[in-house]
């Protein structure tokens, strides 16, 4: 159902912009949970490119409101210049992070790439939080709360120029879903900005249906669709193995519907799955649902109506 059926695993195993160790660990506790597997199960053709290299973590205090913004930017340079290359090559980059500030990298790969081919980009932010903070506004100096913010503009130099146009995506192209834990001047930051953000509210109020027919509803047949999964989306009692858990997430079942919808549109492009911990996961639980997840996303439907 997805366009791209040919995939190239990428793992970027840092947890330079988290407030928690551990995230460093995700990309080979998705392998262990046999996310290959799961998506030649569906017709993929997959190649695992193995991990990226970068700096270790140093584990400082913040300096001037980033923590590690030397090292964060040595990362995302590796992590655009490899899904940059993927792209160019046709393939579908699948990132395995790492934590979510990986998604800097990541995302301006795509814009660079949607402007080389006039596509016209749309970006999913599955996420429990906006990740929408500046040095200025952030209550820890972590960058993984920063991605959104340093894509559209709102940030280091070093950062927001990595795709090669500054900014490299504007928030209109963006929809968040799942936000529940937003910091009190991001909050206001994320409305001046106008992001458009669907809610845990909102799904409570009008369903995962209604909200992602929302989010889905502008695409058309030159989208690009970014999907960035930060498994921190999930309720914690199905997905623990996360640095930052907020209550009060999408269900089991939700999040299948989510990702249904997302493959029935047969636009996702690229995919990011970050913030995934296994020092905190309990029998890597979190990466098999994460997994579970990543089958729905590429058509794997128990539908029985036909
Ligand atoms: N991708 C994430 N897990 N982000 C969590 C960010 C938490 C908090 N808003 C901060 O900026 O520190
Ligand atoms: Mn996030």
């Amino acid at each position: 159902m997805t366009t791209l059926r040919s995939v190239s695993l990428i793992g970027v195993p840092t947890d330079i912009g988290a407030g928690e160790r551990g995230a460093s660990m995700g990309p080979e506790a998705l392998r262990v949970a046999d996310l290959t597997k799961a998506l030649r199960s569906h017709g993929v053709d997959v190649v695992d490119r193995g991990n990226l290299s970068g700096p270790p973590n140093p584990w400082l205090p913040p300096v001037d409101g980033y923590r590690h913004l030397s090292e964060v930017v040595a990362w995302n340079q590796v992590t655009h210049d490899a899904i940059y290359a993927e792209l160019k090559a046709g393939r579908m980059p699948i990132m395995l992070g790492g934590d979510h500030c990986l998604g800097i990298g990541s995302v301006s790969a795509v814009a660079r790439h949607c402007r080389d081919t006039g596509k016209k980009l749309r970006i999913l932010w599955l996420d429990a939080h906006a990740d929408f903070n500046t040095s200025k506004l952030t209550p820890s100096g972590n960058v993984h709360g920063m991605p959104v913010a340093c894509l559209c503009g709102f940030g280091p130099q070093e950062l927001i120029e990595i795709g090669g146009q500054v900014p490299a995506i504007s928030p209109k192209w963006v929809r968040q879903i799942g936000i529940r834990s937003v910091d009190a001047g991001e909050k206001r930051f994320v409305h001046e900005q106008d992001l458009e953000v669907f809610d845990m509210r909102y799904i409570d109020e009008m369903g995962m249906r209604h909200t992602m027919e929302l989010a889905l509803a502008t695409l058309d047949a030159n989208t690009h669709l970014h999907v960035s999964f930060d498994v921190d989306f999930l309720d914690p009692s199905i997905a623990p193995g996360v640095g930052t858990t907020v209550p009060g997430g999408p269900t089991y079942r939700e999040a299948h519907l989510c990702m249904e919808m997302i493959a029935n549109t047969g636009y996702m492009g690229s995919l990011d799955i970050v913030e995934l911990n296994p020092a905190l996961d309990l029998q890597n639980r979190t990466a098999k649902v994460s997994v579970d997840l990543i089958e729905s996303l590429f058509g794997k439907s128990t539908l029985m109506r036909k």
